[in-house]
Parts: C-alpha cells; sequence; structure tokens
C-alpha cells in the first residue's frame, strides 16, 4: 500500500499547537477532502499538482526521515493535505519500532483505526471563514478511533469574529481536549505567488486583537499561540 508524499522536510521545529518548539521532521501526505479558503499548502491538496506527489512505501519514508534526522529518533509530526486518507498502519508500526515517535495533525473529517496507533493527533476542524463546514459525527468519530493512548488537542484557527464565537461554543463541547487558539495567516503563499510574504505587524496585530479577546472574556482555559515558524521564515515553504 503505497503514501502519497508531497514532501519530507526538517528537522525543524513543530511550530504550531500543543507541540510548539519541539524539534521533529515533517512527513506531508498529497490529497485533501477540504478546499480551506486561507489554506496555506495547497500544493498538497489541489487534484492539479498531484504529479508532483510521490507514491512511497513505509520503509522509503522512514528511509528519508533518518536520513534527515541523522539516524537519531524524532518526531514524525504527519500533515497533509489529510494524512487521514492514507494508509498509516505500517508506517507508525515501524516508525515506532525504530524508536520514533508520531504526532498527526489532521480536520477530523475522516476517522481511521490506526489513530490509536499515534502518539498525538490534533484535531483542527474548520472555521465559518473557511467555507468548510463542520460535520460532528465526523469529528467524534476521530475522537473515539484515537482512544485512551493518544493524547489529543484542538487547534482552532481565527480569522474573525464568526470564527472566534464558533471556536467559543465548539471548545465548550469538549471540555477535556487541551485547546490552541491560533490567528489566521491574512496572505499565505499560494502555488501563483510562492513568494507571497506575510506582513509582520500584521501577523503580530492578529495575534494581539486575539490575546485581547480571549482574556477580555476571562476564557482561561484557551492558549493562544502563533505560527512560530511563519514568525521565523515567514511563508517559506519546507521549514
Ligand atoms: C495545512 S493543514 C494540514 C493538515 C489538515 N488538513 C488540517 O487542516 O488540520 C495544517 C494546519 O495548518 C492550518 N492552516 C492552514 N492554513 C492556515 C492559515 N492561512 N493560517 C493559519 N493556519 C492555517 C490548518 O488549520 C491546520 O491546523
Ligand atoms: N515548522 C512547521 N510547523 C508546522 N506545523 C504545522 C505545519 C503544517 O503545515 O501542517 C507546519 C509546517 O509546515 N512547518
Ligand atoms: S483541511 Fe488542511 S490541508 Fe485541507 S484545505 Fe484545509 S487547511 Fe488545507
Ligand atoms: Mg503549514
Amino acid at each position: 500500500m503505497s503514501i502519497a508524499i508531497s514532501e519530507i522536510f526538517g528537522p525543524t521545529i513543530q511550530g504550531e499547537g500543543r507541540l510548539i518548539g519541539m524539534p521533529t521532521v515533517f512527513v506531508r501526505t498529497g490529497g485533501c477532502d477540504f478546499r480551506c479558503s486561507w489554506c496555506d499548502t495547497l500544493y498538497a491538496v489541489e487534484p492539479r499538482f498531484k504529479a508532483d506527489w510521490r507514491p512511497m512505501d513505509a520503509g522509503g519514508v522512514l528511509a528519508e526521515v533518518n536520513r534527515l534526522s541523522g539516524g537519531e529518533p524524532i518526531l514524525v509530526t504527519l500533515s497533509g493535505g489529510n494524512p487521514a486518507l492514507q494508509p498509516l498502519t505500517e508506517l507508525l508500526r515501524l516508525g515506532h519500532g525504530q524508536g520514533h515517535a508520531f504526532a498527526m495533525e489532521t480536520q477530523g473529517s475522516k476517522a481511521q483505526a490506526w489513530f490509536g496507533m499515534l502518539d498525538h493527533l490534533t484535531l483542527s476542524p474548520k472555521p465559518p471563514s473557511s467555507g468548510m463546514a463542520f460535520n460532528r459525527e465526523r469529528f467524534e468519530a476521530c475522537l473515539a478511533a484515537a482512544g485512551a493512548d493518544t493524547q489529543v488537542s484542538l487547534k482552532l484557527v481565527i480569522a474573525d469574529e464568526a470564527d472566534y464565537r464558533w471556536a467559543r461554543a465548539l471548545a465548550a463541547d469538549y471540555p477535556q481536549l487541551p485547546l490552541v487558539l491560533q490567528p489566521c495567516n491574512p496572505t499565505p503563499a499560494t502555488p501563483e505567488q510562492p513568494e507571497l510574504t506575510t506582513d509582520p505587524e500584521r501577523l503580530n496585530a492578529r495575534l494581539r486583537w486575539l490575546v485581547e479577546k480571549v482574556t477580555a472574556d476571562r476564557w482561561y482555559r484557551a492558549r493562544v499561540l502563533p505560527q512560530l515558524h511563519v514568525l521565523i521564515w515567514n511563508n517559506e515553504r519546507g521549514v
């Protein structure tokens, strides 16, 4: 069973969410069941880039992870596209055998039995500004598939007031999940304009706005975090 791979890169740091700052190698799969309006990785989403995605088996992916990590065990972060669309059981089994840990980023639209083999699962359901709909049944199937042995966290991207209200309501339904709020990058690079950068002042203003909302509302459970890799490298790819 082959895995559609868009890119494998690192080591870098996890720039987002509960594991922010952790050294990691990224394995980015190709193909997604969503098409978010502000997606920062459309080259791993849109079917027109299919020819750029390589079919690899688990052994081939791990050979590249090990080359990049210098042969040391490392945190491997699976992202995409939607990595939940891929057959990853063998990668997780073999990789764990080699001492690696595995985290995954997914929007919560498709559950797989192998979620229970992950060390960490970041669920990032999409707010109204994305143009995508939230499906509660599918999201809860992902939680159930992760089970008790996988650490699950919630990472919600916030672009505007409507997203913020949506996030408050959604998070209240899942009080057990660690919660990260991430401001939306309003001008991510696109396949047409890969060199597009975001004004750091603008990113900072979005972050400040979100911090002020959370503190004004005494929403003390929420952790507000920037995309650290965007602060460091702006919209560069492969970092
Ligand atoms: C590119 S997605 C890939 C994994 C999966 N499809 C998902 O959405 O969780 C990884 C993370 O980047 C976030 N993201 C994508 N575009 C963004 C943007 N313009 N600003 C902030 N976060 C963004 C997504 O919400 C998700 O949490
Ligand atoms: N450094 C870094 N951290 C990230 N966290 C989530 C990413 C993603 O694109 O899924 C990402 C990424 O592309 N780079
Ligand atoms: S679900 Fe993730 S990868 Fe897919 S379009 Fe949305 S942000 Fe991009
Ligand atoms: Mg990214």
